[in-house]
Order: structure tokens, then C-alpha cells, then sequence
């Protein structure tokens, strides 16, 4: 079996067929980096790192293009509260959502481009549209028309244009030719940042900015489009107008995730209903919490629990102690080939939940041959189990888990009392100057001893 991926588009799975053989081009919406990220955009990323790598297990090669979506009307709030500017908020936080993903043991994308960084080609776009008829600017302002383009407005989110809600742009909603018209380009407002365009100086509108940098790195014609399902409208649907109506074909797949949620409700900054990626990094390993965001499948909902967290944690415990308990009988075996089973499951829509099933059946076996001392099968086992977490990224024995938790202090300690024991042993024989050597290489070494009425203590010197 191949790959097969629901498509939002068809509303049905349909077979995996790339536009150029052996390679896969996948732009996923990323963060509009206002705030540190919460674990809802957490489970975006590690949704679309498990894409990437079933991909690239699967013998293709990826271009994996995720955005950042750097100026915004949320991004200027949080400046104008905070009296930061605009650029200074969108770098701390997109530090913060790299640090996470980094944390998370997700690869980096081959590209991630900031919206900023491309106006020229959002610039381009615009020209298009408006020469083919599809736009039209008032003012500073620019409109995609969607009467222009009314058979196929709304064939992604499935929705009929007589239906639809207006766009609710913050700007120039009154000048717009019909309410559903939505904001290519925003003309500026004082104190925000803008760029010159033929049409005056404004910024870009956030749909556009998805469009310019999708087809600037995938070209024109792309394999998958990815984001939540908060995306597909407006954001998607008017992504797709825009480029297609310049005569791009654009996506030919749109995988959407799931939400996190919190009592049903998404997970959102705006709600004000976020647990920090920070927070639950108090209460799990970062593997446990890639474990807990990536075990269910990508599109159902995620209820977020301490319970559930808990219990994944637990889950993945099970793997891990079975690999470590394997290694010490067996030795290090290096990942094999992955089961078919396991193939099979990643196959049909990234069916996660099915290829953990075929992952808990070989720590079963697994445990079976320990106990009954049994290493050929020991070593079969853990080779298939190494292949399918590495799949996954979850291998204990792999980056960035191999020696994640390895915690020196004890080992420090030990040193450091050893040589502070030898020390007291010169004082007590009065040789002094051996006891202010030891002192003295250990300051040297960042290590400060202090003799207290209940014998030497010691610490680290903070410079
Ligand atoms: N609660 C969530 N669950 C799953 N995916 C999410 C969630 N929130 C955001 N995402 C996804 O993360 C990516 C980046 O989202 P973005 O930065 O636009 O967040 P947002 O929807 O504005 O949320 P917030 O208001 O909390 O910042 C998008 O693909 C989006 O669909
Ligand atoms: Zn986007």
C-alpha cells in the first residue's frame, strides 16, 4: 500500500500521487509568533514533523516549507501594550516556538520564511490579480473580488458564496465592492510598519503572505497544504482563490490537524484558555510530550488532561524501560526494517494510533523473549522497534533522547567530595601546602569551598 491522505478538498482519502516522482513539497501555515507558544500549536508541530518523516522513511524527497507569519494585527497589539517594538515581539517569541519544536525532537523545515521577508513577491501576486480582474484597490487598500472568481469560492470549506459570511477585515470594510471581499493588502495606519507598493504603502494581508511564500519555494503546482482546521476558512479558502485565480493550480492535497482543546473549545490565546508548551514541560519529559501530542490521529480532537498526559507518559515509559532492558541483554542493535503493519498504518492517513498498536505488540513480544532469555528474537524485535519509533521520532537510542536525561550532578558530586576529603587528610597531617593546592585547583575549576563548624561545603562559582 502507498500513501493515501484525506484530502479536505475532495472530502474523501485519495491516493498519494506526487506532482514530480520521488519528490513531496509541503507548505504548512506556522505560527504568527505573538505570544510563547501554548501546546495547541505544539501539536502542529509535531502533526506536520510526523508527515515530514513518514515521508522522507518512505523514500521521498521533501521540500518542507513552514512559514512565520511575523507582522500582524496581533503581533502590533502585544508591541503597542508592551510598548516593544513589533519586529522585537515577533523575534522573542519566534525564538520561543523554535526553542519548542527544537524541544520536541521536531526536524527543522528545509525553509521557514517570514512574511516580511517576501513583500516583493506578495507584490507580484497582487499585479496579477488586479490586471486579470480578481482585485481591486481603494486607496492603500487592495481586495480580492470574490464575485470574480464566484464559481469556485468556497470549494475547499465546502460552503456556497450565497451563504457565507462577510470577511471581517479591520480595515476599509465600507469601501470594499462587495462584504465577502477580502484584504490583500492593508494600507498603512500611522505608527504601524508598512512597504511601498504601487498602490501606497501598507502591509500584508495574511492570506496573501501564504500564497507569495507557498509557490516562491514549491512553485506554482504543490503537493500538500497543511494547517488546523481553524485554517480552511477564511485563511485557506482565500489562499486558494487568490493563487488559483492568478493561475496557479496550488495545493492538489489540503491535510488539515485537528484542534486541542480545552473542554471542547480550541486552544487559543485570544480564549485565554492556554497551557504553555513551558508548563507542561514541568510535568513531562519533552519525548513524553511529543508521545502525548502526536499519539492520537492528526485529525481528531485532543481534549487536553493531566490525566491523559499522565497516562501517555506512562505509555511511552513502558517502550523505553522494554529498549533499555533489551540493550543490556542483547547489546546495541542498530534500527531494521520497519514491519509492514507498521507501514501499513502510516499508510492510511497517517494512521499513528494503528502503527503505536503494532509498537506496543512488539514490546510485548519483546518482554515475552526477555523472560524467556530468547536473543535472536530479542535482537529482531528491537531492530523493528528502533525503525518504527525512529519513524515516529521517539527512539530512545536516537537524537535528541539518547542521554537527554543523563544528569551529572551525582557524578560531580562524588568528584568534588573526593577531592575535598584528600584536602581535609593534608590539613590533618598539616600539610598545608598540598591542602591549598587541592583548594586552589578546584577554585581554579570554578569550585568554591567553604568551611562551615559542620565540616566543607561546596558550589559552583556563577560568573
Ligand atoms: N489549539 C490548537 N490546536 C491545534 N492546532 C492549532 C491550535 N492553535 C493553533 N493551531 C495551529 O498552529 C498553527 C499556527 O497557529 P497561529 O499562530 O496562527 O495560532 P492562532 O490560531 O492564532 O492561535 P493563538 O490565538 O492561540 O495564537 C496553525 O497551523 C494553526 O492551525
Ligand atoms: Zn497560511
Amino acid at each position: 500500500m502507498s500513501l493515501r491522505l484525506y484530502d479536505t478538498g475532495t472530502r474523501g482519502i485519495r491516493e498519494f500521487t506526487p506532482l514530480t516522482a520521488g519528490h513531496a513539497g509541503v507548505y504548512v501555515c506556522g505560527a504568527t509568533p505573538q505570544a510563547a507558544p501554548h501546546i495547541g500549536h505544539m501539536r502542529s508541530g509535531v502533526t506536520y514533523d510526523l508527515l515530514f518523516r513518514w515521508l522522507v522513511a518512505s523514500g521521498y524527497d521533501v521540500t518542507f516549507v513552514r512559514n512565520v507569519t511575523d507582522v500582524d494585527d496581533k503581533i502590533i497589539n502585544v508591541a503597542a501594550q508592551t510598548g516593544t517594538p513589533w519586529f522585537a515581539v515577533a523575534e522573542a517569541n519566534q525564538r520561543v516556538f523554535n526553542k519548542g519544536y527544537d524541544e520536541l525532537g521536531c526536524l527543522p523545515p528545509t525553509v521557514e520564511p517570514r512574511a516580511t521577508g517576501h513583500v516583493p513577491e506578495m507584490i507580484t501576486l497582487m499585479r496579477r490579480l488586479i490586471e486579470d480582474g480578481h482585485a481591486y484597490n481603494v486607496g492603500d487598500d487592495v481586495y480580492f473580488d470574490v464575485m470574480s472568481w464566484s464559481g469556485r469560492y468556497g470549494s475547499l470549506s465546502h460552503q456556497r458564496l450565497d451563504s457565507m459570511r462577510a470577511a471581517g477585515d479591520s480595515v476599509g470594510d465600507h469601501a470594499k465592492h462587495d462584504p465577502r471581499d477580502f484584504a490583500l493588502w492593508k494600507g498603512a495606519k500611522p505608527g504601524e510598519p508598512s512597504w511601498e507598493t504601487p498602490w501606497g504603502p501598507g502591509r500584508p494581508g495574511w492570506h496573501l503572505e501564504c500564497s507569495a511564500m507557498a509557490t516562491k519555494y514549491l512553485g506554482p503546482a504543490f503537493d500538500i497544504h497543511g494547517g488546523g482546521v481553524d485554517l480552511i476558512f477564511p485563511h485557506h479558502e482565500n489562499e486558494l482563490a487568490q493563487s488559483a485565480a492568478a493561475g496557479d493550480e496550488f495545493a492538489r492535497y489540503w491535510v488539515h490537524n485537528g484542534l486541542l482543546t480545552v473542554n471542547g473549545e480550541k486552544m487559543s490565546k485570544s480564549i485565554g484558555n492556554v497551557v504553555l508548551l513551558s508548563d507542561l514541560l514541568d510535568k513531562a519529559r519533552p519525548v513524553e510530550v511529543r508521545y502525548y501530542l502526536g499519539s492520537a490521529h492528526y485529525r481528531s480532537m485532543i481534549d487536553y488532561s493531566d490525566e491523559a498526559l499522565h497516562d501517555a507518559a506512562a505509555a511511552y515509559r513502558r517502550i523505553e524501560a522494554f529498549v533499555v532492558r533489551a540493550v543490556e541483554m542483547a547489546g546495541r542493535v542498530e534500527p531494521g526494517t520497519l514491519p509492514q503493519a507498521f507501514a501499513d498504518a502510516m499508510n492510511d492517513d497517517l494512521g499513528v494510533p494503528q502503527a503505536l498498536a503494532v509498537i506496543h505488540e512488539a514490546v510485548r513480544e519483546g518482554n515475552t523473549a526477555l523472560t524467556a532469555g530468547d536473543k535472536d528474537t530479542l535482537v529482531r524485535v528491537l531492530a523493528e522497534l528502533r525503525a518504527m519509533l525512529g519513524v515516529l521520532g521517539i527512539d530512545p537510542l536516537s537524537p535528541p533522547w539518547e542521554g537527554a536525561d543523563e544528569d551529572l550532578s551525582g557524578v560531580l558530586d562524588a568528584l568534588v567530595s573526593l577531592a575535598i576529603e584528600q584536602r581535609q587528610a593534608a590539613r590533618e597531617r598539616k600539610d598545608y601546602a598540598a591542602a591549598d593546592a587541592i583548594r586552589d585547583r578546584l577554585t581554579a575549576a570554578g569550585i568554591l569551598i567553604e568551611d562551615t563548624p559542620r565540616g566543607p561545603r561546596w558550589e559552583l562559582k556563577r560568573s
